[in-house]
This record gives structure tokens, C-alpha cells and sequence, in this order.
């Protein structure tokens, strides 16, 4: 069988070099200094251990590894729900304590208040830091024009498919003018086409806010859309494995999927995520009978 030979997805072209050199050139936005988490009880879990990061100001990192590599703890802890057993995360230099105004977050759990418009839903973080009145009305009406629902304005949740739901949570977190969006798989409910309008719309929206993004995915394709970076982690305990560099030009469009820089990332990312079993150790269940037609 013939195969495409795909370009090494370490070797970059000057271009890409000068792109990546120029990010981290730019402010740090969030450090991750020797972070390890322990969650303690009858068998303890190491959850992370030792992860060092720095995401910089206006970067798109992606955190993707296999299930219960620690994406959601990481989260977790960047959010401020949960305290590190070791180590600090600090945004713009000072050490994370606690949820704050700062960090805006979008869950794949759609966490809009169901007795609220889509509106109210948007205000409903204003309020809380702006206050109440006919600004904070306009101020959401604008941020729910930015996510093209504005017509929806006064339909409440359950009158919203799952892609608007997510919008309305992604215009209410950017409301609060937060430095950091932290999306834990937040498209990962939604069905393929409407999945892939939400990739295109959220690198739309990026292009225009001053914000950086950490989102957390299981799907390789939209790792490597949305990207500047990706963040391996391996299980047992949660470790980094790799920081990939993205060498797939921006601006993104569908075309690029089947690029060979965008093919290359993929086959590593599926390399480190899904190590090849073993033949001999892969478990075999013959379940057919003898003569069936099967391979
Ligand atoms: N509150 C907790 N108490 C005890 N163990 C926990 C707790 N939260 C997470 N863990 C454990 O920490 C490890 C990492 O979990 P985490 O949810 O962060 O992984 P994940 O990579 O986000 O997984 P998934 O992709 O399945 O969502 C797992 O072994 C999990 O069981």
C-alpha cells in the first residue's frame, strides 16, 4: 500500500520559527511553576507532577492526552477550585488564590442559568462586577451581537440549540473582560457540523479580543485547527509529554486538514496519545464461529 510521506513536524521553515519566536517574545501571561497535585484518601492520586509552563499573552494552547491525564485538574487549579499539592500558577505574576474575575470559563456542561434569557445571562456576571442599570443591558446586548445572537437575546436556554448555549456561555465569560478563557472541552457535546461552525467562530472571536486561550480536547483535528501550541500530558502520574509547536499557518480554514504540516501534527499527537499496542499483548476474544467469513 502506498503512503503519503509526511514533512517531520519538528522541522520548521523560517517563517514558522520567526512566528513562534515572536510569541514568546510577547508578555507572560500564566506560569506554571513545578505544579503537582495529590489528591489524598484511601489510595492516593497523583494527578499532576511537575508541570512547568508559560503561556503567553494571546496564545492559543491547546491541552489534549489521553483520559485521566490531569487536563481537568490543571484547569481546575488555573481556575482556582482546586489548591496544587506543589508548585504555583500565577497569572501576570501573582500566584493564583481562589476564582477571580480575571480567569472566564466555558465548560462543556452547558452552565447557563435556565430561569435566565440568554441576556440575562450575559448580565448576570456585569452586574456583579459593573452593577445594574441600562450600561450593563447594552453592554450585554453588544457582547451577545459579537457572538451573532442578538436576535436571541430574550429566548431563555431551552429554547437555544447546543452550538447558541455555548456561545451565550462564551459571550457571558467574555463579558467580565477576563485575561484568560479557560475552556474545558467545551464543544465536546455538540454535534460534528455544529462543533466545527463553534472552532470557526471562536477563532473569529480570538482575533478580535485581547485574550488568551487554554482549552482542553480530546479531538486531534481540532487541536491542530485551533492551536498555537499543544500540550501533551501523559497519565499516571499527569506529566508532560511533549509542547508542540503548530506549524499550520494562520489564518485557519478547512482546506488545511488535509495539508501535510496539519496530517504531520496529527500523526504525532495520535503517536503520543494512543502508543501502538503491542500485538502480542493487544487482548483477543474470538467470538466468531468456525467458516464465519470475518478477517
Ligand atoms: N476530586 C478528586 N478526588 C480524587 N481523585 C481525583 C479527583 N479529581 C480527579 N481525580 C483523579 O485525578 C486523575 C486525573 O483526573 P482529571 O479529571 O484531571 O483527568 P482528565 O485528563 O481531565 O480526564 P478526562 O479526559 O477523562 O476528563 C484521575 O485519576 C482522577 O481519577
Amino acid at each position: 500500500m502506498n503512503t503519503i510521506k509526511l514533512p517531520d513536524y519538528r522541522l520548521q521553515s523560517a517563517d514558522v520559527k520567526q512566528r513562534f519566536d515572536k510569541l514568546k517574545q510577547r508578555p507572560i501571561e500564566l506560569s506554571v511553576e513545578g505544579l503537582g497535585k495529590v489528591f489524598r484518601g484511601k489510595k492516593d492520586v497523583e494527578s499532576l507532577r511537575d508541570i512547568n509552563l508559560e503561556v503567553h499573552n494571546r496564545e492559543f494552547l491547546i491541552v489534549l492526552g489521553a483520559s485521566g491525564c490531569g487536563k481537568s485538574t490543571l484547569m481546575r487549579i488555573l481556575a482556582g477550585f482546586e489548591t496544587p499539592s506543589s508548585g504555583v500558577a500565577k497569572l501576570q505574576g501573582n500566584e493564583i488564590h481562589g476564582a477571580g474575575p480575571d480567569r472566564g470559563m466555558v465548560f462543556q456542561s452547558y452552565t447557563l442559568f435556565p430561569w435566565l434569557t440568554a441576556k440575562q445571562n450575559v448580565m448576570f456576571g456585569l452586574e456583579m462586577t459593573v452593577g445594574k442599570g441600562a450600561e450593563t443591558e447594552s453592554e450585554a446586548l453588544q457582547w451577545l451581537s459579537f457572538v451573532g445572537l442578538e436576535r436571541f437575546a430574550d429566548s431563555y436556554p431551552h429554547q437555544l440549540s447546543g452550538g447558541m448555549k455555548q456561545r451565550v456561555a462564551i459571550a457571558r465569560a467574555l463579558a467580565n473582560k477576563p485575561r484568560i478563557l479557560l475552556m474545558d472541552e467545551p464543544f465536546g457535546a455538540l454535534d460534528a457540523q455544529s462543533r466545527a461552525q463553534m472552532q470557526s467562530l471562536l477563532l473569529q472571536i480570538w482575533s478580535k479580543v485581547d485574550i488568551t486561550i487554554i482549552f482542553i480536547t480530546h479531538d486531534l483535528d481540532e487541536a491542530v485547527y485551533l492551536s498555537d501550541r499543544i500540550l501533551v500530558l501523559e497519565p499516571n502520574p499527569g506529566r508532560i509529554a511533549e509542547l508542540i509547536e503548530n506549524p499550520v499557518a494562520r489564518p485557519r480554514s478547512l482546506d488545511q486538514f488535509l495539508q501535510p504540516e496539519f496530517l504531520a501534527v496529527k500523526k504525532r499527537l495520535e503517536k503520543l496519545i494512543h502508543p501502538r499496542m503491542d500485538e502480542e499483548q493487544a487482548p483477543v476474544f474470538k467470538m466468531t464461529k468456525k467458516g464465519d467469513e470475518v478477517e
